[in-house]
């Protein structure tokens, strides 16, 4: 309610004067059906002094004094401060609240921008900072709202989702508090509501802008329902009604796109709403409307409103391409953040504009001086050894992390496993990894550096060593995660005392390839990798992490992606 118009007639005591059942049982058969979420909440009544919430102000004073309804709500009138006469409209409001008991609070909102819409976000505000988490906020929309508002939608060419019209109860979480809008009277009309406060001769304020006709809404609900009203006068009821039945239509595609989805993401690429992946072989074995679908949910996944349909045909387009052309790059700015889609090989990205910036910045060089491995590694099993922990790039978004395990990298290194309770015999005794290494007893250093473009790398399953795009097409790493690769190498030369042990083949070698989400382990002169023992690969797999966390206000939340289950023996 932005203005007003109408002096309100005298304040009356309403508790004992008739109840209208209709308006009765809507409001006490949505109690009943939301009975579970509404078991041990506070309710509050949004209350614009406005006939429709008005009168559902008073039909709970009035079940509440027959003992039909188990609360009485507290009143929330919101002031936008727009018209000259709005803080005597809110005195109103307080003092018809007071001659029914009803408790009221008014508060004040600040409205940037004059139409309806900036004064509907600046009153949901400052009401949502007034609720406590799981509180209830009721609201008086009816069924003339939810017809206005479908015709709305079907002339704005929505789907199914939009076609279900206003929900009568929806959860909602901001800043960490849920609370939830519960809309009973969605099946009750607007002429009945009327019938009911002139019966009960509610003091109610008339808001000028919803007969003028001036806006969408006030078009419709002046020129297009009355005529639509002489082809069926059913028509409110009936729009409502097909609300109601595409509303389930909508549970069940949401069902069926969360299973499809299940079936169809990539897991060891998910980072939150950072990055999501899906694999484009298993969506194409769906069909298309199925795909569709699938996308539009894939896509909405951590936002408030959907893309638009042109977005999802576009990203159905690009599901099904098979070429080797990578450049295309949808672009989406959504309500909280923007992204970009990109397909590669047979995988699609939704990545976020955040993670791309963070995914460019540049690499610096890190050290882990260990100085004696083999000792760390037989460390008596009551004191676990510690993992190696390494930052390889941080900004206050995300922070990259390699984990490595003493015995993991012992194993690699061929190096004396005795005492490392991960390893089983079978592996200790057939010896699956021996080197010139093994056995080395001094310090030794762990050096991380981000891959020269240039490099020469030769991860164990490939024939012969790879650089540039080569190299980034035969480990199948995408264009945007080329500038987050990270060569771990390790080098012996360096010992506990200072002196460097004469060591032949002294030099770094390259042990590791990390990328955010992956781990190869590499081929080397000094090292001999059989890669005939695949479960003892694993466990050093296992043992060796690189892993995305994702921070929050500097608060660094749980890792994003578990644990790198992927075999990094490829
Ligand atoms: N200023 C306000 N303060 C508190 N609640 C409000 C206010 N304006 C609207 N509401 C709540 O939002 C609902 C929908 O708002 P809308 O703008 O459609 O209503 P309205 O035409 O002002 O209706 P009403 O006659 O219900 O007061 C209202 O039924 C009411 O519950």
């Amino acid at each position: 309610m932005t203005s007003s118009a109408i002096i309100p007639s005298p304040i009356k005591p309403i508790a004992t004067l008739p109840i209208d059942d209709d308006l009765a049982q809507a409001l006490l058969s949505s109690l009943t059906e939301y009975s579970a979420q509404l078991h041990g909440r506070r309710v509050w009544l949004a209350c614009s002094g406005g006939r429709d919430s008005l009168a559902l102000a008073a039909l709970c004073v009035q079940l509440y004094h027959h003992g039909r309804l188990p609360f009485l709500p507290q009143l929330l009138h919101v002031d936008h401060g727009l018209q000259a006469d709005s803080g005597v409209w809110a005195q109103h409001v307080a003092r018809w609240a007071t001659a029914q008991n009803l408790p009221c609070q008014i508060l004040r909102a600040q409205v940037k921008g004059q139409d309806e819409q900036a004064a509907r976000h600046a009153r949901y505000e400052v009401m949502r900072a007034v609720l406590n988490t799981d509180d209830v906020l009721l609201l008086a929309h009816h069924a003339d709202d939810q017809a206005e508002t479908i015709l709305m939608r079907l002339i704005q060419g929505a789907g199914v989702n939009g076609l279900s019209g206003i929900q009568p109860w929806r959860t909602q979480t901001q800043g960490g508090r849920r609370n939830a809008l519960w809309r009973p009277w969605l099946t009750a009309k607007r002429s009945t509501i009327s019938r009911y406060a002139q019966r009960l001769q509610l003091p109610y304020i008339d808001d000028p802008t919803n007969e003028a006709g001036d806006n969408v809404r006030s078009g419709l609900r002046r020129d297009v329902m009355p005529v639509l009203a002489t082809y069926n006068p059913n028509v409110i009821d009936n729009i409502a009604r097909s609300a109601q039945l595409l509303s389930d239509a909508q549970s069940i595609l949401n069902d069926q796109a969360v299973a499809d989805l299940q079936r169809v993401a990539v897991n060891g690429l998910q980072l939150a709403s950072a990055q999501r992946v899906l694999d484009t072989a298993a969506l194409n074995t769906l069909p298309p409307y199925r795909q569709r679908q699938l996308l539009h949910h894939w896509l909405t996944q951590d936002e408030p409103l959907p893309p638009t349909k042109q977005l999802v045909d576009a990203v159905f387009g690009l599901s099904r391409r098979q070429d080797s052309n990578h450049q295309t790059a949808l672009f989406w700015q959504a309500g909280l953040q923007s992204y970009v889609i990109r397909r590669y090989r047979q995988r699609l990205y939704r990545i976020s504009s955040d993670w791309l910036d963070w995914l460019t910045l540049p690499l610096g060089k890190v050290e882990h001086v260990i100085s004696d491995l083999t000792a760390e590694v037989a460390s008596t099993p009551a004191i676990r050894p510690q993992p190696i922990l390494m930052i390889l790039r941080s900004d206050t978004h995300f922070v990259w992390q390699a984990k490595i395990w003493p015995h993991a990298l012992a194993a690699l290194l061929g190096g004396d496993r005795s005492g490392s309770a991960t390893f089983s015999k079978d592996m200790l005794s057939e010896g699956m990894l021996r080197g010139k290494l093994a056995n080395h007893q001094g310090a030794m250093r762990l050096s991380f550096a981000p891959l020269a473009r240039q490099q020469r790398v030769r991860t164990v399953s490939m024939p012969r060593p790879q650089a540039g795009k080569k190299l980034y097409q035969t480990l199948g790493i995408p264009v945007w995660l080329r500038e987050s690769l990270v060569i771990v190498s390790v080098d012996f030369s360096h010992s506990k005392d200072g002196q460097d042990d004469l060591i032949e083949n002294a030099a770094a070698v390259p042990i590791l390839l990390l990328s955010p989400f992956d781990c190869w382990i590499l081929h080397t002169d000094i090292m001999r990798v059989e890669s005939n023992h695949p479960a003892a690969l694993n466990e050093i797999a296992e043992g060796i992490i690189s892993q995305i966390m994702i921070q929050k206000a500097r608060q660094t939340t749980k890792p994003a992606t578990p644990k790198l289950r992927q075999n990094p023996f490829r």
